[in-house]
C-alpha cells in the first residue's frame, strides 16, 4: 500500500485535498482526521504539518508527499521534488524598514529573523554572506520593530502583510515556492518512479496529477470552418498531438476540435472568428490521460 503526506493546515491543505479528490482519490471528511484510507486505489493518506512532511518522507517512512519548496530545502531531508502541482505560488524574500538597506549585500553582518532558517542559511552560503539568524515561529514581520531584528526573511504571497509592517523587500527572491509532490528519488516520469520504488500506485498517483494538471491547464475548443481556411484555422489550434478534423454535412465546411491552453482561449476565438470560423464553443476538461 501506497503511503501518502498530506498538509493538514495552512495555506497548501484545502488545495491540497481539492487535487487529491479530482485526482479520483478519496480523502478526509473531517479537518480533525488524521488519516484516511483509500481501499479502492491502496494508498493511505496521513494529514500532517506541512514543515514535517519532508522528514517523513526522506526518512522513508511515508513514499510520498505534498509540501512547500520551500519547507522542503529548509528541512534539509534527503526528499526530492517529483513534481510541480502548480498551487500555493508564494516568493520567499528578505525585507526590511525602507531606506535601511539598498542591497542584499548589506545583509552581511545582521540579525535575521524567519521561521525558514534552513532556505536563509542556505542562501547566506551561497553568496558567501553571513548574518546572524534568529530563528521565530512565525508573525516575523514583528521582529523588526520589536527590535529583535534588523532583517527578515519569509513568504511573501500579496505583499499585504509587509505593507502593513511598514516593510520593503530587499534583492531578489531567494526562491520561487509552490506545492511539489515529493519522494526519496526524484522521477522524470511516473514509470520512472513506480520502477524506483516498486509500487505501482506511484505511477498511478503521478499520472493522475498530471491529469489533473492538465485538465486544469487547458479547455476544448471546438468550431466550424471552410475547408480552404482549414490550415489557417489549425495553426491557431495545433492541439496537443494534432487537431480532430470531421466533415460536416453542409458542403465545404468542416469542424475541428483542439485543446487550447486556458489562458490563450479569448485570443485563440478572437482570431479564429475574424479568418471567418463560427460556432466556435469552448468546454471545460474534468480529466485528461495524455
Ligand atoms: N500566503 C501564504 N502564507 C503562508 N504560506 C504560504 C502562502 N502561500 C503559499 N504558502 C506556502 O505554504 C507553506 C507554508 O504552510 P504552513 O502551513 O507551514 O504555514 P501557514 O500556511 O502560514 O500556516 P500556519 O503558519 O498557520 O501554520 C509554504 O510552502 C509557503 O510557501
Ligand atoms: O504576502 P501576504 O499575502 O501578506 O502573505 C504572506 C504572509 O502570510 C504568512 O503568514 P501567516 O498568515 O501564515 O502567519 P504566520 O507568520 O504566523 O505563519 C507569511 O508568513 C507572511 O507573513
Ligand atoms: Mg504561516
Amino acid at each position: 500500500m501506497l503511503r501518502i503526506a498530506v498538509p493538514n493546515k495552512g495555506a497548501l491543505s484545502r488545495p491540497a485535498i481539492e487535487m487529491l479528490r479530482e485526482a479520483g482519490y478519496r480523502q478526509r471528511g473531517d479537518d480533525r482526521d488524521l488519516v484516511c484510507q483509500d481501499p479502492a486505489n491502496d494508498v493511505e493518506f496521513f494529514y500532517l504539518r506541512p514543515r514535517d512532511i519532508a522528514v517523513y518522507v526522506g526518512s522513508g517512512d511515508l513514499d510520498l508527499g505534498i509540501t512547500g519548496r520551500d519547507l522542503l530545502l529548509d528541512s534539509g531531508a534527503p526528499a526530492t521534488e517529483i513534481m510541480d502541482l502548480s498551487f500555493g505560488g508564494a516568493q520567499f524574500r528578505f525585507a526590511a524598514r525602507p531606506e535601511t538597506l539598498q542591497s542584499v549585500a548589506e545583509i552581511d553582518g545582521r540579525r535575521v529573523a524567519t521561521a525558514f532558517p534552513g532556505v536563509v542559511a542556505h542562501y547566506l552560503a551561497a553568496n558567501s554572506l553571513s548574518a546572524t539568524v534568529v530563528r521565530l515561529d512565525g508573525a516575523v514581520e514583528n521582529a523588526i520593530r520589536l527590535g529583535v531584528a534588523d532583517v527578515i526573511a519569509d513568504v511573501v504571497e500579496t505583499g499585504a502583510t509587509l505593507r502593513q509592517a511598514g516593510l520593503v523587500t530587499v534583492g531578489e527572491p531567494l526562491l520561487r515556492s509552490s506545492a511539489i509532490l515529493i519522494g526519496r528519488t526524484a522521477s522524470e516520469t511516473a514509470e520512472d518512479a513506480a520502477a524506483a520504488d516498486g509500487k505501482a500506485g506511484t505511477a498511478q498517483l503521478l499520472r493522475r496529477l498530471q491529469g489533473v494538471l492538465v485538465a486544469r491547464r487547458y479547455v476544448m475548443l471546438a468550431y466550424d470552418v471552410r475547408a480552404d481556411l482549414l490550415d489557417q484555422a489549425t495553426a491557431l489550434t495545433p492541439g496537443i498531438e494534432s487537431p480532430t478534423v470531421s466533415p460536416l454535412h453542409r458542403e465545404g465546411w468542416v469542424a475541428v476540435q483542439a485543446m487550447v491552453q486556458r489562458a490563450e482561449m479569448h485570443r485563440i476565438m478572437d482570431e479564429l472568428y475574424e479568418i471567418g470560423a463560427r460556432a466556435i464553443l469552448v468546454t471545460d476538461i474534468a480529466a485528461t490521460r495524455l
